[in-house]
């Protein structure tokens, strides 16, 4: 299965006020699986039933590799069931009369798949998400969480190209969600199908994603393997929502002096504008007993603790560093409590620089070597 492609792609609903997807540019890589992350309205669902044929777009082309299916302009459209996607939804939307078996079988019996076959498919998809041993009941006799592998099961059993899921495990437990999440990145990892998932949880789309498309009121803001994206954040949007604990901001006013002042010295600026903030994330603040601790390049200031908070498996503590408070996330006991001075750093490649407008402006990447300009 080629590439899905969206281009110069526009959703205006009727009567809305204004575009709940704005000039989409988007190419899903075959065999990626692709996570549509964003808050609550910003366009993901909607994209996700245009690529589904649930909804057209009012402008722009969807593509699967060189096969068009939808160019408003040009008057095509193809409808879903000939899309050759399979679709899961928030709610699962099993029939209720139907046993397991027959949810299951029920694609197969619209594509006109000979009843032995119907069987042994459903059966193996069934047993992929490990629920074969419910077969013979009615989706009102499961858990929320079997029902859910029962509308996967359903959807893997007619083996589309592409797996379009939205929120699918957003009805499920904690210990659930955890679960059905490696149990789809295994399926992923079997199928080879491309899939793409919507979710608002940014814990979800970095576990499972192979790609994350962060989106904001309509529009995209960037693309990019999940790693790359939490290191390289793409813009402040990107910065503060991939990320828990989100990532310390700090402004900078026309003449920055305090902390921003102290951090600034250490950012390389790539691009000319008006600087915004720079951001820190939790981890990369390290902490330290005293200035002796600290490595020659880095940034460095004296912090006080204001509380530290045990997780279990790491450590918040925070912080007031001259004029701001900070987060930091350790590994190690901090073996400090409120009102200690330490000393906190970070490496100048861990600082992010952000214009006012929002975009990245800083110059480290890995091909660069930190140069810290001395601090005054
Ligand atoms: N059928 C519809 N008619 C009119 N407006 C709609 C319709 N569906 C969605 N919208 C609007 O379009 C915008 C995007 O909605 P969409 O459901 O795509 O967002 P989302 O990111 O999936 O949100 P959520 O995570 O809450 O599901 C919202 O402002 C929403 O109110």
């Amino acid at each position: 299965m080629p590439a899905i492609t969206l281009s110069g792609v526009v959703k205006t609903y009727p009567g809305g006020t204004r575009p709940a997807v704005r000039d989409l540019d988007l190419t899903i890589p075959d065999g990626s699986f692709t996570c549509l992350l964003g808050p609550s309205g910003c366009g993901k669902t909607t994209t996700l039933r245009m690529i589904a044929g649930l909804e057209q777009p009012t402008r722009g082309e969807i593509a699967v590799g060189d096969r068009v299916l939808d160019a408003v302009e040009r008057g095509v459209y193809v409808p879903p069931e000939k899309r050759d996607m399979g679709l899961v939804f928030q709610n699962y939307a099993l029939w209720p009369h139907l046993t397991v078996r027959g949810n299951t079988e029920f694609g197969l019996r619209m594509r006109k798949v000979p009843a032995d076959k119907r069987k042994a498919r459903a059966k193996e998809a069934l047993e992929k998400v490990h629920v074969a041993d419910c077969m013979d009941r009615y989706p009102s006799q499961l858990s929320g969480g079997q029902q859910q592998r029962v509308a996967l099961a359903r959807m893997l059993a007619v083996d589309p190209g592409v797996l379009l899921l939205d929120e699918p495990l957003s009805n499920l437990d904690a210990r659930l969600r955890l679960e059905m999440r490696t149990e789809l990145k295994r399926i992923h990892d079997e199928t080879g199908a491309t899939v793409v998932f919507v979710t608002h949880d940014q814990m979800e789309a970095m576990t499972m994603a192979t790609h994350i498309a962060v989106m904001s009121e309509g529009e995209l803001q960037q693309v990019a393997p999940p790693m790359e994206m939490y290191e390289r954040p793409g813009n402040r949007f990107v910065a503060e929502f991939v990320g828990s604990p989100p990532m310390n901001i700090v402004p900078i006013s026309e003449e920055p002096e305090g902390l921003a002042g102290s951090l600034l010295r250490y950012v390389e600026k790539r691009s000319v504008g008006t600087p915004g903030c720079v951001g820190v994330r939790t981890e990369a603040l390290k902490l330290a007993r005293t200035a002796d601790d600290v490595p020659d390049t880095a940034w460095s200031d004296e912090a006080v603790v204001e509380t530290v908070l045990p997780t279990g498996a790491s450590w918040t503590v925070q912080l007031r560093v001259l004029d701001t408070e900070l987060f930091a996330v350790t590994h190690e006991d901090p073996e400090a409590g409120p009102g200690d001075r330490l000393t906190c750093w970070a490496r100048p490649k861990r600082l992010h620089l952000f214009a006012a407008d929002g975009s990245r402006m800083d110059a480290w990447d890995d091909a660069v070597a930190p140069v810290a300009k001395a601090a005054s």
